[in-house]
């Protein structure tokens, strides 16, 4: 398998068998994107072909220079957590996020649903830890390809010389825990240490980068105690929910990934409290039209009710 060159159009498991494209190096910028709506639009012609290649997103983020001009109006940050912000569903086939980083605020180590990554770093710096799939856990793509996990990374890394096209790792999710499982058929057996760290990169404004499962999990990093970080995250195909990783055993937990805002407006969450007053109001509301119905079918036809 050759990443480079892998269609984005479908999961990285499903690329195994495409066709070897000799590859350009450096990436080569073809053209200045002169705002993210511009960058936007030229996706969504990219991706209306059957075909997209990993290189031709590539060069479409590194084209965007970034403003905050363009992008402000996505950037919600949180006291608490970093937070993902939709700017476009991409029809379905792709999505492309800004995610807002506070000082110190980080993501904890994850896969990518088996689904193609690029980031792009709009503002401020991040820094992201690549690892190594824990022994008793397995990426989709390595079933496929039926190989073993380091032979398989060290033949498809598309990391080149290129210094703005820097391959690097991180993922994404929320923290909503929706599953207890702890990685299916994968094994049960979570040893300390099991997470290895094979890499670090430090990004800064306008870099790019490009990760999934064949190359590892990540976890990307604000580094900065004073300043916050933003970046623009792509994600074909769109997937809803990912593993999260125990850094000290690998353990795997399911994780739902979830937006803060969705075209500049932040979403409206339920709190407990809300989840709560809602049921009472359901109950009350059921008993009430309960107790009407039961008052009516008495009128109608007691003895055939009762
Ligand atoms: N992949 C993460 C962000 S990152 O840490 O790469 C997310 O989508 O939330
Ligand atoms: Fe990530």
């Amino acid at each position: 398998m050759d990443i480079e060159n892998a269609n984005c159009k479908v999961k990285v498991s499903q690329c195994t068998d495409m066709e070897v494209l000799p590859i350009e190096k450096p990436i080569k910028i073809d053209h200045e994107i002169t705002g993210l709506d511009i960058l936007v639009q030229e996706l969504h012609k990219v991706f209306s072909k059957n075909y997209v290649n990993v290189q031709d997103v590539q060069k479409l983020m590194a084209g965007y220079k970034s403003d905050p001009k363009d992008w402000r109006k996505f950037a919600k940050f949180d006291r608490f957590r970093y937070t993902r912000n939709l700017v476009d569903a991409g029809n379905g086939l792709f999505n492309i996020m800004i995610l807002c980083w506070g000082p110190g605020h980080a993501s904890a180590i994850h896969d990518h649903a088996d689904s193609h990554c690029f980031m792009k770093l709009l503002g401020g710096s991040l820094e992201e830890v690549r690892y190594d799939w824990p022994d008793n856990v397995q990426p989709e793509v390595f079933k496929v390809l039926n190989k073993n996990n380091n032979n398989t990374k060290s033949a498809i890394c598309p990391c080149g010389n290129d210094t703005n096209l820097r391959c690097c790792q991180q993922d994404n999710y929320q923290n909503e825990v929706t599953d207890g499982q702890h990685g299916g058929q994968d094994g049960d057996e979570y040893d300390i240490k099991n997470m290895k760290e094979i890499g670090r990169t430090r990004l800064e404004v306008n870099d790019v980068c490009y990760i999934n499962d064949a190359l590892g999990l990540h976890r990307m990093e604000n580094p900065s105690h004073v300043d916050g970080a933003v970046s623009l995250h792509l994600y074909c195909p769109p997937f809803e929910s990912c593993r999260v990783f125990d850094a000290r055993t690998g353990k795997p937990t399911q994780v739902t990934v979830t937006f803060w805002s969705m075209y500049g407006q932040k979403v409206k969450r339920v709190g407990i409290f809300g989840a709560v007053f809602m049921i009472v109001i359901l109950i009350y509301w059921t008993d009430v039209t309960f107790v009407r119905v039961k008052n009516l079918s008495q009128r109608i036809s007691p003895t055939y009710l009762y």
